[in-house]
């Protein structure tokens, strides 16, 4: 894909030292006032860094990338799509900034060398219009404590350091070009994209989903974002949860 500047995305952008979670910052303005599509908060240490599933997300100072972007999608598309759309851009973002190509564990973990080194949470609303905060959290620099053994950083990973503020540059014109693309062209390519990086399909999965655990083969992603587990003959839709891959000595890999 071709890279251009971005013309919308970060026109309105709010860079802070510190700060609880750059998603709860853009949403207490969003309480407060119109903000436009595209505004970015960036943050160079997070103290309240939010994960899924009420999980802390660790954001030491200096050696990561916490941003938070807003977006409208229409009314009339599946924003549920937006984790999977920015985990492209993540990885199209990394492959520019460092030459590698990291993977993706559905739904959005980022993960290089087996473990993870990013995270996205997106939140969103429907009132007044249809909304949506990703956030992005990706370990750079470092190393991570002893006690996240399953997850990583970008430089460890490497070997060398990656500057913070070119991987931004190129996350923000990957995720601009990347939504451009799903408002003109819908699911589709994005989830063909999502599947040449994927660290799923193929491999034998346990998913925690809220109604209990599934195992099976992770058979496809369909152009709504849904994972399919083959179950013997028959097929089994996960639209949430949490997936484990099952290693060669048949034990799961702890979620990341
Ligand atoms: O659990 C996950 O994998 C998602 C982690 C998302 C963390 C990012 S850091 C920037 C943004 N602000 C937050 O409070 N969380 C997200």
């Amino acid at each position: 894909m071709k890279s251009k500047e971005p013309r919308w995305l970060g026109a309105d952008l709010t860079q802070l030292a510190r700060v609880g979670s750059t998603n709860q910052v853009l949403r207490e303005r969003m309480r407060r006032e119109h903000v436009p599509e595209g505004a970015v908060v960036l943050a160079r240490e997070q103290t309240a860094g939010r994960g899924r599933l009420g999980r802390v997300w660790w954001s030491p100072p200096n050696q990561g990338l916490y941003v938070s972007v807003l977006l409208y999608p229409p009314r009339t598309r599946q924003g549920g799509i937006l984790s999977l759309l920015a985990g492209v851009a993540l990885t199209d973002a990394v492959e520019q900034a460092t030459g590698m190509t990291p993977g993706l564990k559905w739904p959005n973990d980022a993960v290089m060398g087996g473990k993870k080194y990013a995270g996205i949470l997106v939140e969103g609303g429907t009132e007044p219009q249809p909304w949506a905060i990703v956030g992005m959290g990706i370990n750079v620099l470092g190393t991570v404590p002893e006690d996240f053994p399953h997850a990583t950083t970008l430089s460890q990973e490497l070997g060398k350091d990656v500057d913070i503020e070119g991987l931004w540059r190129h996350l923000a014109k990957a995720l601009e070009q990347r939504y451009e693309q799903w408002l003109e062209d819908g699911n589709a390519p994005i989830i063909a994209q999502w599947k040449t990086v994927s660290v799923t399909l193929g491999y034998a999965v346990e998913v925690r989903t809220p109604s209990g655990l599934i195992t099976g083969i992770a058979e496809d992603v369909s152009d709504d974002g849904t994972l399919w587990i083959r179950q013997g003959p028959d097929r089994v839709p996960v639209m949430s949860g949490e997936v484990s891959l099952r290693l060669a000595n048949g034990a799961y890999a702890p979620r990341t």
